[in-house]
């Protein structure tokens, strides 16, 4: 199986903050999540991804092919969702489909039609009137038309309704039945992950902490809950991150294995979800409510 993408040793300095050697490779037919908290560099590295920022270092090929050299290749088989506006705001929804159709080969205006009815677009409204979610659907029922092999993401669910964002997480289980195609996904809804995500990408102040299959984090990670007297010097070592009350502690093991030896008789052993993996990496040892 091929990789639909393949990052090498990136790196992007801005002032205040930088992307520092990201190294990934992502195998076709899978959902891979990208999670990190605020500023993180997630946009970042999805800009990168798209050709829209330009990395001061490293390699990103997609479907094999390099970036820089292969850009309309590339592009004609990448549907981009995000919540910034990249549409003419004076145009209909109609009229702007009209210029973007054309771009594409493989546009299927029959599903273009279906996915309008599906998600109640309305032709006739200017772009600017739409709602956030509404770009998110028109984003959505653009990159669903062109036959794209890889679906990019910023942020898609994060306007959504509730209802909604079920069915948008539906209908990207059902585009991926189709082995040859993926989709990648930044978010920071963990609980959309965790119902639709093959991998998780987890990046942290512009670093990499980890990309992993989703069931193989559950036998990596235990979370541990006790009374406070477990928690000598020696102890501490063993986690990722604690959070500390007036009742006990929390804390994240990142070695399940040793963590259950240690703890499985004095305190509780559970799995994580992929949000207390996220908050206890984040926070580190020094969380006391
Ligand atoms: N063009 C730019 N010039 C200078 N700094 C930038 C630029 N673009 C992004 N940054 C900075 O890079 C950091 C990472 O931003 P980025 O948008 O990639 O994070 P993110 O993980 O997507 O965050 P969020 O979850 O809040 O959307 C931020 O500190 C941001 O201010």
């Amino acid at each position: 199986m091929s990789n639909c993408i393949e990052l090498s040793h990136l790196h992007k300095r801005y002032d205040r903050f930088a992307l520092q050697d990201i190294s990934l490779a992502m195998k076709e037919g899978y959902i891979t999540g990208l999670i990190g908290p605020n500023g993180a560099g997630k946009t970042t590295l999805i800009k990168m991804i798209m050709g829209m920022v330009h990395p001061d270092q490293g390699e990103i090929s997609l479907f094999g092919l390099d970036n820089q050299e292969h850009q309309p290749a590339i592009k004609s088989r990448i549907g981009y969702v995000s919540d910034e506006n990249i549409y003419y705001e004076q145009l209909t929804v109609k009229q702007m489909k009209k210029i973007i159709a054309p771009f594409y080969s493989r546009w299927d205006e029959n599903t273009y039609l279906k996915y309008q009815e599906l998600f109640k677009l309305p032709p006739g409204k200017k772009i600017k009137d739409l709602s956030k979610g509404m770009k998110i659907k028109f984003s959505l029922a653009i990159a669903l038309s062109h036959g794209a092999d890889l679906l990019i993401m910023d942020e898609p669910t994060s306007g959504l309704d509730p209802v909604f964002r079920r069915e948008m997480l539906d209908l990207l289980t059902e585009h991926i039945q189709d082995e040859k195609k993926s989709i990648l996904f930044s978010t920071h809804n963990t609980t959309d992950l965790d119902r639709i995500a093959d991998y998780i990408v987890f990046i942290n102040d512009g670093k990499m902490v980890f990309n992993e299959m989703k069931e193989a984090l559950t036998e990596k990670y235990l979370l541990v809950k006790g009374g406070k007297e477990l928690l000598d010097r020696d102890v501490r070592r063993l986690f990722l991150g604690i959070r500390e009350s007036a009742l006990g502690f929390e804390g994240l093991v990142g070695n399940r294995a040793e963590g259950e030896r240690f703890f499985k008789d004095n305190a509780i052993c559970e799995t994580p979800t992929l949000e207390e993996i996220m908050y206890f990496t984040v926070k580190g040892c020094d969380v006391h409510v």
